[in-house]
């Protein structure tokens, strides 16, 4: 991963009120009337309010919120299966809202794709006839979208099931299919809805897994929905959390473990094994070490590793390592403060 990164969509100033006449509320809204006042008062319902958010090509930016916290009316915002009450979304620096019926369709088809909570598989077609689905409406020869589709599947553990249906499949094996199928367009763009929220935590352990395989090699832009913040924290190179229809706080998640903006936000994390969600390089001091440590962590490593590696000996101090360059040293006792969270009338820590 480069550290330079790219906007490939960026979201400003969005706001979504639901009823008769939104445009009408906006100003309300700006003025600070809260989403149960406009509820009571105006009988409309605030989505979304002020969002900003840039999302880099080639990272996955999950959004994450409680029910209800605008994370669906964020996503379909990006493919304009809603418009926006205000606010612009800039696609490759171009502003959705302008875009004809028929840039709108390749936008679409071609330049992202939707990894669905359900599946949305076709019940009546074979597991290829799925996976190949938006090469056929592309309207690619037979011949072509069968190679495609096939390599995608074998590529996504299918391989031996294309002459399946959908029924014949577990559940974890149909959402396979279902990002075979996003592969298969091969759009830079994947918009993933809850994708994994349906399965067995096991297999939805798995398909976390197989996405983190597949994103190193592929690095599209993923936006990644869910309202579970140990797949979000697992997921996200960029994590932005929901609230009320707001942006209560953004960024990298190591960064919003160790800083929680608000309270709001401190209690969400406050049940996170932090042991096993920290890396090294988000707590390890920066200044090269000088001789004599008891060893080797590398940058990557989660701090339960490093547990492990020191064996219950707290004076231990490791060397860090990121891609066999020395980047850093940790001591025990920064592992220490870094697991324990902020007690009360502390200031807060300082990420890395
Ligand atoms: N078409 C609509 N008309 C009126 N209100 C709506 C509409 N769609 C969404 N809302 C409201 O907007 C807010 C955000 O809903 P949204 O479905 O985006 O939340 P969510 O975070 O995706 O929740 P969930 O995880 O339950 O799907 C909620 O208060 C919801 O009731």
């Amino acid at each position: 991963m480069t550290d330079t990164t790219t906007p490939q969509i960026r979201i400003r100033g969005l706001y979504k009120i639901f009823g008769d006449t939104p445009e009408r509320m906006l100003d309300k809204v700006r003025a600070g009337m809260s989403k149960p006042d406009l509820l009571a008062q105006e009988n409309h319902v605030l989505g979304l309010e002020d969002i900003n958010v840039d999302m880099e090509a080639g990272r996955t930016t999950v959004v994450m919120g409680l029910s209800g916290s605008g994370k669906s009316t964020l996503i379909r915002h990006l493919n304009r299966l809603i418009d926006p009450t205000a606010g612009e979304i800039l696609i490759d620096g171009e502003d959705i809202m302008k875009l004809g019926p028929t840039a709108l369709r390749d936008l679409r088809r071609t330049r992202m794709s939707m990894v669905f909570q359900k599946f949305a598989l076709l019940p009546h077609r074979t597991v290829l006839e799925n996976a190949a689905m938006p090469l056929e409406v592309r309207g690619v020869a037979e011949a072509e979208r069968a190679e495609e589709g096939r390599k995608w599947l074998d590529r996504v553990g299918l391989a031996g099931y294309e002459d399946s249906h959908p029924h014949q499949l577990s559940g974890g094996m149909q959402q396979r299919v279902g990002i075979a199928r996003a592969l298969t367009s091969n759009s830079d763009i994947m918009l993933m809805d809850e994708a994994f929220s349906a399965l067995d935590p096991l297999i939805r352990t798995d398909m976390q897994n197989l996405l983190l395989e597949l994103q190193e090699e592929l690095h599209k832009t993923i936006v990644f929905i869910t309202h579970d913040l140990d797949e979000a924290l697992k997921l996200a190179d960029h994590l932005v959390i929901l609230n009320e229809g707001r942006v209560v706080q953004q960024g990298e998640p190591q960064h919003i473990l160790l800083n929680p903006e608000d309270a709001y936000i401190e209690e969400f994390v406050s049940d996170i094994n932090r042991a096993r969600v920290l890396r090294v390089r988000s707590v390890m001091q920066k200044t090269p070490p000088e001789a004599d440590l008891h060893g080797d962590v590398d940058a990557d490593d989660n701090l339960e590793s490093v547990i492990a590696r020191a064996g219950g000996d707290v004076t231990r101090h490791f060397r860090v390592l990121r891609r066999g360059q020395v980047v850093g040293q940790l001591a025990m006792p920064d592992v220490i403060r870094a697991l324990v969270p902020r007690l009360p009338g502390e200031g807060r820590d300082d990420a890395a």
